[in-house]
């Protein structure tokens, strides 16, 4: 067993472990990344990358059908062989991270490709390797698709996000477990490239922790375009065979080509050494203080929320969101506690998340039900997309949610075609907790999707 010193250590490397390594490299500090798959993590070769540029694929092929509706003709023969093509070459490299590992050492990083384990404070060991870090470890071990414990699941050759983004040819059909936001951009994307799609949920709605008038517009919107939904639903048993899947719902049996389980995802937390620095080797998500710092939490064997010496944790595992944004982030904020500097550090009353189906759910800060079991007097509106919808021939809505008391917005969520743009005004008004009697004096361009939130901050009742 060797042992090296360095300055800082990072073990995995998603987008925030990333972003601390080459910032921390080209600080001057001496980083060693340590990751055992691809650097860069989920999103750039099985996540948000790959999964968009389907969708705006699948986008332009929907906008093409719609020509009639509007003036003129259009014959649409969707293809699939060009955006797998366009996969390959210009999101994932053909799943080769050579880039981005040269990226890390051009900024004066090193790099070690193996799995990382912590072995005491500031301390990591990979194969015959045992790093030693003056000032610390970042840990950004990100998270792997879940299967649930369903009879006969286990076994069959079903698909996950990690295949679904590399598939070459499209199956007939396509039953898809789980209506969050993996399995509704998936199911979508497919549906609009011709494969009969099934979604199975087992919550009484679509992306079931949005507002519950955004579940109602996006399953309108999947049965229109022929996706069948089925929520409420308990899969009793999977079974695979000649043809195909077939999931016993209990009235019902649904048959397809493919099964794609989009039903979560699993902290990749086991086995990683977290006993060493004195937390529970079981932990589901990792406790932060504000400044990235690891705290020995409710489910550690010391539970006194004290930091863990030299260990900081970023990304998916500290339970904050689990998206790319959140993930950086936090990343920056460890590099600045790390650097020395004075803040800011992290805050999260204004998350923004978008679902990227057609129409995209985009929300930020806390929905209703999230407001009023948080305590807040709520009060709350709601508008359509207004003129600029009705042009377009589009549906959509916008929500607010107000705190009364303090006359600010806690949480918004648009439901709309450009729904992750226009949020970009409810962001702010979260975050800088701009008076409701503010946003209402503001100019509101005509016709424009955000002209709606004109009319929904008039609505509130304040
Ligand atoms: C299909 C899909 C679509 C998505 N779309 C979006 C989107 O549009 N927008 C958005 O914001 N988010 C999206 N996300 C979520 C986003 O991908 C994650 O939030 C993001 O990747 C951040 O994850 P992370 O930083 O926690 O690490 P991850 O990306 O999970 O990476 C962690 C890395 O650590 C490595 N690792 C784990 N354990 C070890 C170990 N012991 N030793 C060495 N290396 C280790 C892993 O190999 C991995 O590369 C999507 C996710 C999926 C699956
Ligand atoms: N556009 C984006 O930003 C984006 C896109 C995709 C994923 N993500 C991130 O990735 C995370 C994981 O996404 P996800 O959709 O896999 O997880 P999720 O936990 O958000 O949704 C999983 C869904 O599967 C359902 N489910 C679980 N077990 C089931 C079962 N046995 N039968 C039927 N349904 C079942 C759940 O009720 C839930 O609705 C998200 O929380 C999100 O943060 C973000």
């Amino acid at each position: 067993m060797t042992e090296v010193e360095c300055d800082v250590v990072v073990l995995g490397l998603g987008p925030g472990g990333e972003h601390v390594a080459i910032k921390l490299g080209r600080a001057g500090l001496d980083v060693v990344g340590i990751e055992d798959r691809l650097v860069g993590g989920e999103c750039p070769y099985y996540g948000c990358v790959p999964s968009k540029m389907m969708i705006a694929a699948a986008h332009a092929v929907a906008a093409a059908r719609r020509v009639p509706e509007f003036g003129g003709t259009a014959t649409v023969t969707p293809d699939w062989g060009p955006v797998a093509q366009r996969i390959r070459d210009e999101a994932t490299d053909d799943w080769d991270d050579a880039v981005a590992v040269k990226r890390l050492e051009d900024n004066g990083g090193r790099f070690h490709r193996g799995r990382g384990v912590l072995d005491g404070p500031g301390r990591v060991r990979v194969g015959e390797t045992t790093y030693v870090a003056r000032s610390g470890v970042v840990l950004n071990t990100g998270t792997a698709p879940a299967a649930p414990p369903i009879d006969g699941l286990q076994g069959t050759p079903y698909w996950t996000n990690r295949d679904a983004v590399a598939v070459t040819e499209l199956p007939g059909s396509l039953v898809v477990l789980g209506g969050g936001p993996i399995g509704c951009e998936f199911a979508q994307v497919f549906a609009r490239f011709g494969v009969r799609v099934t979604v199975v949920e087992v919550a009484d709605r679509l992306v079931a922790i949005e507002e519950p008038e955004a579940s109602e517009l996006l399953t309108k919107a999947f049965e229109a375009e022929g996706i069948e939904v089925r929520t409420g639903a308990t899969v009793r048993s999977v079974g695979y065979g000649d043809d195909g899947f077939t999931l016993d719902l209990g009235d019902e049996k649904v048959t397809a080509d493919k099964l794609l389980v989009a039903a979560g995802r699993k902290a990749n937390l086991d086995f990683i050494g977290l006993d060493t620095v004195g937390l529970g080797d079981d932990l589901k998500v990792v406790e932060t203080d504000e400044r990235m710092r690891v705290r020995r939490g409710a489910s550690s064997p010391d539970s006194s929320g004290t930091t863990v010496e030299k260990l900081w944790a970023v990304g998916d595992i500290t339970g904050k969101g689990a998206f790319t944004h959140v993930s950086m982030y936090q990343g920056a904020v460890a590099i600045r506690d790390i650097l020395g500097q004075d803040g800011p550090w992290a805050d999260y009353r204004a998350v923004p998340r978008v679902t990227f189906t057609s129409p995209e759910v985009a929300s930020v800060g806390q929905s209703e039900k999230a407001a009023r079991d948080a305590g807040v007097d709520v009060a709350t509106a709601t508008g359509d997309l207004g003129a600029r919808g009705w042009l377009a021939k589009e549906t959509g809505l916008v929500k607010l949610v107000a705190d009364k008391k303090r006359g600010v917005l806690v949480g918004g969520c648009v439901v709309g075609e450009s729904g992750g743009e226009i949020l970009s005004m409810l962001e702010a008004a979260v975050h800088a907790e701009i008076p409701v009697t503010t946003l209402r004096t503001m100019h509101f361009a005509y016709p424009t999707y955000h002209r709606a939130l004109e009319h929904a901050l008039n609505g509130l009742d304040l």
